[in-house]
């Protein structure tokens, strides 16, 4: 017999006093995802801390221990026994990777060059995200495919007896395409290298070069990147990978303080590396009060802590080449232009529409849902704001398994006139396990009302 699907968990937001005080984020997930992978490649021993305990980053670890690793947690570290470059073991049972596009595009990349068989596997919202732009290149490294129409998940690959290195120009700006192709060709002989045409995060190479990896950068003068990586190499363990705390979880409490009247709120150890702060540019421009305190480095990355307090935000535009550098922050970012003076437009959304929802479209109903004035399009966003939030909310939120849709819409609720329910607030736990304990300590006002329906 089939297990009953577990019950959808809503979630209320009500209007909040103000939000106070200090709070740490979780680990950064493209870095914890990336930790435990390069750590269960490498030979030796990994030894992580601030490592993101999220679901989709545990699934990245259950699929690490599926090809050999030897992952354990020790106190607040997570020890990582290596298998070494070109030593995975072929699973024996699929790699659930539950809702992580991350999770599963990047461990394709890491299998499909390998001559053995792997069987992916993910939750119905991974299931209808698109395959074809990892899958494409591998193909043209020798990988073979069995997948269901549109290259979607459930899916097998079984990668050649050699893969051929390729150089790859990417179609789309997207960092999982990039680390894919890089880390299947860790394990093709000679050089494989990949050109984006706009920078994405960056965090792929720079732990590639630190476990060891022979790899090149070369940026043109209109900001292109080619990156190359010589396959077959040694990759070490590292004896104290620092994970710094997640700037896209740092962007739920970072709006809501500036949308909440009165708020003053520290966020400590954010990382900051320039591929990821598109946010706090554009919020900065819209008249944010953010300061950033105590800038330092840890593991190779810079990291500050981010002192916020409530702001007159106005509208601005948002350029499309800023999207790779926050792509992860626009439905937040909605909510921010939702209290701030005139209209905010954001331009070169295409890429929202293959997240774990059609981010646009769910942003654009969340937003009619909660009576904020916008206007959407194939790829742009314009939101007129209103920063007393009168008449806002009172709406329900479908979240799509979203676990961003969920954690922006619970923002808005905590400014807007009316409270806002989020229809299931489960899949927070992929990425904030702590956002609602976090959130509340701040003096955050959020409930759930899972009874409330039955
Ligand atoms: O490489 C990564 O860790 C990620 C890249 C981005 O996806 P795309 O590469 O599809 O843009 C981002 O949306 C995702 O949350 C994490
Ligand atoms: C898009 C996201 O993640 P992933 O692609 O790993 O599912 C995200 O966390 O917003």
């Amino acid at each position: 017999m089939k297990p009953e699907p577990m019950a959808a968990k809503p979630i209320r937001a009500r209007r909040a006093e103000c939000l106070s005080g200090a709070a740490r984020v979780p680990g950064d997930k493209s870095i914890s995802h990336r930790a435990l992978m390069l750590g269960a490649l490498a030979a030796g021993r990994t030894r992580i801390t601030g490592l993101l305990e999220g679901e989709d980053v545990l699934a990245t670890g259950a699929a690490m221990r599926a090809m050999g690793a030897r992952i354990a947690r020790d106190g607040a570290a997570w020890l990582v026994d290596g298998v070494g470059n070109g030593c995975l073991l072929e699973p024996e049972a699929p790699l659930d990777f539950g809702n992580a596009g991350t999770g599963a595009r990047l461990t394709m990349g890491l299998v499909g060059a390998y001559d053995f068989g792997a069987t992916f596997v993910g939750d119905p919202s991974l299931s209808k995200r698109p395959m074809g732009r990892v899958l494409d290149p591998l193909r043209l490294m020798g990988c073979q495919v069995a997948a269901r129409s549109g290259d979607r998940l459930p899916l097998t690959l079984h990668g050649p007896r050699t893969a051929a290195p390729i150089v790859y120009r990417l179609p789309m700006a997207s960092a999982q395409v990039k680390s894919a192709v890089l880390l299947a060709g860790l394990n093709a002989p000679g050089v494989t290298t990949v050109i984006e045409p706009v920078a994405t995060r960056d965090h792929t190479e720079k732990m590639l070069i630190g476990f060891g990896a022979e790899l090149s950068v070369e940026t043109d003068a209109a900001g292109a990147r080619q990156i190359a990586v010589v396959g077959q190499g040694t990759l070490g363990g590292i004896a104290d990978l620092v994970v710094p705390g997640d700037p896209s979880s740092a962007a739920f409490p970072l709006v809501a303080a500036l949308i909440v009247p009165g708020s003053d709120v520290v966020i400590e150890n954010v990382l900051l590396n320039p591929t990821r702060t598109g946010l706090i540019e554009t919020l900065i421009e819209m008249g944010a009060s953010i300061a950033i305190e105590n800038r330092r480095s840890a593991g190779g990355e810079e990291v500050g802590d981010l002192h916020v307090r409530h702001s007159a935000l106005k509208g601005v535009n948002v350029p499309a080449e800023r999207a790779p550098s926050m792509i992860d922050e626009y439905p937040v970012l909605a909510v921010a232009a939702a209290f701030a003076e005139g209209e905010t437009r954001m331009q070169g959304l295409g890429e929202l529409r293959v997240k774990e929802s059609d981010r646009l479209a769910a942003v654009a109903a969340g937003l009619l849902a909660n009576g904020v004035t916008h206007q959407a399009g194939e790829d742009w966003l314009v939101v007129t704001g209103r920063p007393d939030g009168k008449g806002m909310g009172g709406g329900t939120v479908a979240t799509h398994l979203d676990h961003r849709i969920a954690m922006s819409f619970l923002v808005l609720g905590l400014a807007a006139e009316r409270p806002v329910t989020v229809d299931d607030g489960r899949m927070i736990a992929t990425s904030f396990p702590e956002f609602l304990s976090l959130m509340t300590a701040l003096g955050g006002t959020l409930d759930d009302v899972s009874e409330e329906g039955r």
